[in-house]
């Protein structure tokens, strides 16, 4: 077992260090922020003098014309400056304050946030600051949801990807006279695009100012490519020093970096680097003195020790992912009965992006309920939140994200070390509202070890999405003259994305968009899913499908304790599995998915009631937002002109609805071997479905199946798997093989041309595969 500093001793001990010194759920959730903020503008001229004045206290405040003055005269800004010290908040504020955004000119200032937490938990507290309702003067658009007036709103929070969507129709962001890219070390790829697409706006309109900001930013990349200076990573030491800054706090007052002096009409110079001083309150972090075995376990520990020794204070924890969040939760709920007498109670609230929007917004009710709040979060708690409260923060050090191997096309969600900067912006989750304490469950040495920032989502993702959006932006050249930030994903990521689009049908052998590759550039989905939503007209099944791929958009709806206690039969478990079983279609998750949904949405049924998801075992948050999920995705499609296809539905045919799933993922195929193993038919990987899988532990009568993505921990898990009965002509299926032969040959010459190299791709003929009868199960109330 690993020994920390003591808890309840005001000093860490001797591997502590110190830094500083210094839809209806929808519509229910907007009135609950609205009577929030609301109640804060309404509150007692007294609470709004207090807001004031907590703005006037915080370290940026004596920058303020410091920035305000930067911003006015160079054309991007890139703003460092610590945790917490009140860049996401204010610096918005200050613009409007100083004049960016005049009610008579129809142009506001906007702020990009990498989640929708963010967007809404500090659009929340700055209309507070403003003495305004949200979704007047400051207001906040996220995928599938939005919440401000295009006539009265002048700061907008919206995270980076709605941000990129609106250059479809706005392409010199003309509703805006600042863009602000905040938690820019993230290299998001929506985050990066938007700032390679900035630089061109730019040039057509240089009065455009670009902020880029974030506590641990590789300041002197993001310079240098506004700068159109080389940069190699060599020059880190400047710009690590910026992400040190989060570490040991830097005395530095404002560098101003600033060589290239562009003059155009306005005279505005062309960048500049602020180092803005001074945190908020102190963070000592302590580390673990031994590598931990198990970090669930060592969390558990870790919040127990401090919840029955520290001084009154919140806990925030880091895990990975849901599953680890329930283990977590059950393991500290457990232990609560042996508490000692006298002690106050734990209350446990996870965080991850499955909640509901009404459940993010109540994360920052911060009242005091007779005890000590332990709030366990995914990485979305990492960046940019202030979590009211949260005095000690205990990291494990390890993150899920997304891979993508292009060798063998697959996706995988892995569990990897963080960098050096997502542990100072953890850390920093602490000491915003107090002095915090940090915990490491990992040793300083570790820590060390760590990459310094973490790698661009560009640079290990499939760039599919981001290829279809680029093309139908125009954008026509990804590999020779496109202007990548360093460092620029390689070829074989690029010309990877490019024959996907191209195998999904949405680019001819020309590598040009097809009608099909811009509506599904153009609906808010992921292309696979644009793929089936466009199947599905094809197939007259799309009023299953919308409901399949709002289920698919949210968290399991299957309220399941950790699928660990399996093997020891544990009867919550079993239970639960039990409950699954009456919406269980033999044929896989996705029908199963849509009994879920249609046994909801019955009003005969489930009357869209929290009361038959508590019967039933089902996650209520999940399923109202699958709910209006949907009706924004069937909105999507009266805007393709696809009103009544909107509406038509397969009468119970299961057939053509698997038809129209294996003409979309056919890529995501699998075949089980004489072991029970399965291998993927791309790349020839061995596959195990995931223990969430209804089919799991199931001998399907088929030896195919399509899933929805690879999840990958000690093994390669299917999620979201459907049986394919029968493959009665293989020639779709290798087709696919093919496509990826030809991607390998070509792989030293990618560019657009290689395209030419084969064949454009077809979609899979639904007629290769004849499927089994339905066996639909009935729905049990
Ligand atoms: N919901 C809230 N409740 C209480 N205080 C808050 C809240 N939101 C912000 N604050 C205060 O405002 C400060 C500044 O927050 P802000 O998000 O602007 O900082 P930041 O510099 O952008 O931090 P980061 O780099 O972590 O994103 C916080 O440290 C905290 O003191």
């Amino acid at each position: 077992m690993s020994t920390f500093w003591k808890p309840g001793t005001a000093q860490p001990g001797s591997s502590a260090d110190r830094i500083g010194t210094s839809s209806e759920e929808a519509e229910s959730a907007f009135q609950h922020a609205s009577a929030i903020s609301s109640s804060s503008s309404s509150s007692s001229s007294r609470e709004r003098r207090s807001l004031q004045e907590e703005r006037k206290a915080l370290p940026i405040y004596e920058q303020r014309e410091r920035i305000l003055y930067a911003v006015q005269r160079y054309g991007v800004v890139v703003i460092v400056g610590q945790t917490g010290c009140g860049k996401t908040t204010q610096i918005p504020q200050y613009l409007l304050e100083a004049g960016w955004a005049p009610t008579h000119r129809a142009q506001s200032i906007v702020c990009t946030q990498p989640r929708r937490l963010s967007c809404l938990s500090i659009s929340m507290r700055v209309s507070a600051e403003q003495g305004c309702i949200l979704g007047s003067q400051v207001g906040y658009a996220v995928p599938f949801e939005r919440h401000y007036d295009a006539r009265t709103t002048r700061i907008k929070y919206v995270t980076h990807g709605t941000l990129f969507r609106e250059l479809m129709s706005d392409p010199l962001l003309s509703a805006y006279s600042v863009v602000m890219i905040d938690e820019a070390h993230e290299r998001n790829a929506f985050s990066d695009l938007l700032l390679i697409l900035l630089k061109k706006i730019r040039r057509k309109r240089p009065s455009l100012r670009v902020i880029v900001s974030s506590a641990t930013i590789d300041a002197q990349a993001f310079l240098n490519f506004f700068l159109d200076k080389p940069y190699t990573g060599q020059e880190r030491q400047a710009g690590g020093a910026q992400a040190a800054a989060a570490a040991a706090p830097t005395t530095t007052t404002t560098t101003a970096t600033s060589t290239t002096q562009r003059s155009n009409n306005e005279e505005v110079e062309d960048g500049i680097i602020l180092s803005l001083q001074g945190r908020t309150f102190p963070v000592e972090i302590a580390y673990a003195q031994e590598a931990v075995e198990d970090y669930v376990k060592a969390s558990v520990e870790a919040v127990w020790q401090l919840h029955l020794a520290e001084a009154k204070g919140d806990i925030l924890v880091f895990l990975t992912g849901k599953e680890e969040i329930d283990a977590c939760m059950q393991a500290l709920a457990d232990r609560q009965i042996s508490l000692p007498q006298g002690s106050l109670p734990l209350h446990l609230l996870p965080v991850h992006a499955g909640l509901s929007t009404q459940e993010q917004m109540a994360l920052f009710d911060s009242t005091a309920r007779g005890g000590r709040r332990c709030l366990v979060a995914t990485n979305i708690a990492e960046a940019s939140v202030t979590l009211p409260g949260i005095r000690y923060v205990v990291d494990c050090g390890l993150v899920k994200m997304r891979l993508f191997d292009p060798e063998s096309g697959t996706d995988s969600l892995c569990i990897l070390p963080i960098s050096q900067a997502s542990a100072a912006q953890r850390s920093g989750r602490a000491g915003r509202t107090s002095a915090g304490k940090a915990l490491r469950l990992y040793t300083r040495s570790t820590f060390r070890s760590l990459a310094p920032h973490t790698s661009p989502e560009l640079c290990r993702s499939d760039l599919t999405s981001v290829v279809l959006q680029l093309k139908s932006l125009g954008v026509d050249d990804l590999v020779r003259k496109f202007e990548w930030i360093w460092p620029a994903p390689s070829t074989r990521l690029l010309s990877c994305a490019l024959q996907r689009c191209a195998v999904l049908g949405a680019m001819d052998e020309w590598a040009r968009l097809t009608p099909d590759g811009q509506k599904m550039a153009e609906l808010p989905l992921e292309p696979i899913m644009g793929k089936l939503l466009l199947q599905s007209v094809r197939f007259q099944c799309s009023k299953e499908i919308l409901s399949v791929i709002a289920m698919l958009s949210v968290s399991s709806p299957f309220v399941i304790p950790d699928e660990k206690r399996y093997a020891s039969n544990d009867a919550a478990y079993t239970s639960a599995l039990l409950s699954r079983d009456k919406f269980t279609a033999e044929e896989g998750d996705h029908l199963s998915l849509l009994n879920v949904y249609d046994a909801f949405v019955d009003p005969q049924v489930g009357a869209s009631s929290r009361g038959f998801c508590k019967r039933n075992k089902l996650a209520f948050a999940a399923l109202a937002r699958a709910v209006s999920i949907r009706q924004q995705l069937q909105g999507w499609m009266k805007r393709l002109g696809w009103e009544r296809e909107a509406r038509m539905g397969c009468e119970g045919d299961e057939g053509r609805l698997r038809k129209c799933l294996v003409s979309a993922l056919f890529e995501n195929a699998a075949r089980r071997m004489e072991d029970g193993e399965y291998r993927s038919i791309r790349a020839g990987q061995t596959l195990h479905i995931h223990p969430s899988s209804v089919l799991f532990d199931r001998i399907p009568k088929s030896k195919y199946v399509i899933f929805q993505e690879v999840v990958q921990t000690n093994k390669r898990y299917m999620r979201d798997v459907t049986v394919v009965e029968e493959v009665s002509e293989k020639k779709g299926v290798f087709f696919v093989f093919f496509a990826h032969i030809a991607l390998r040959k070509n792989q030293n010459k990618a560019s657009d041309a290689m395209l030419n190299a084969f064949l454009p791709p077809r979609p899979l003929p639904a007629t290769s595969f004849s499927l089994s009868p339905s066996t639909h199960k009935g729905l049990v109330t």
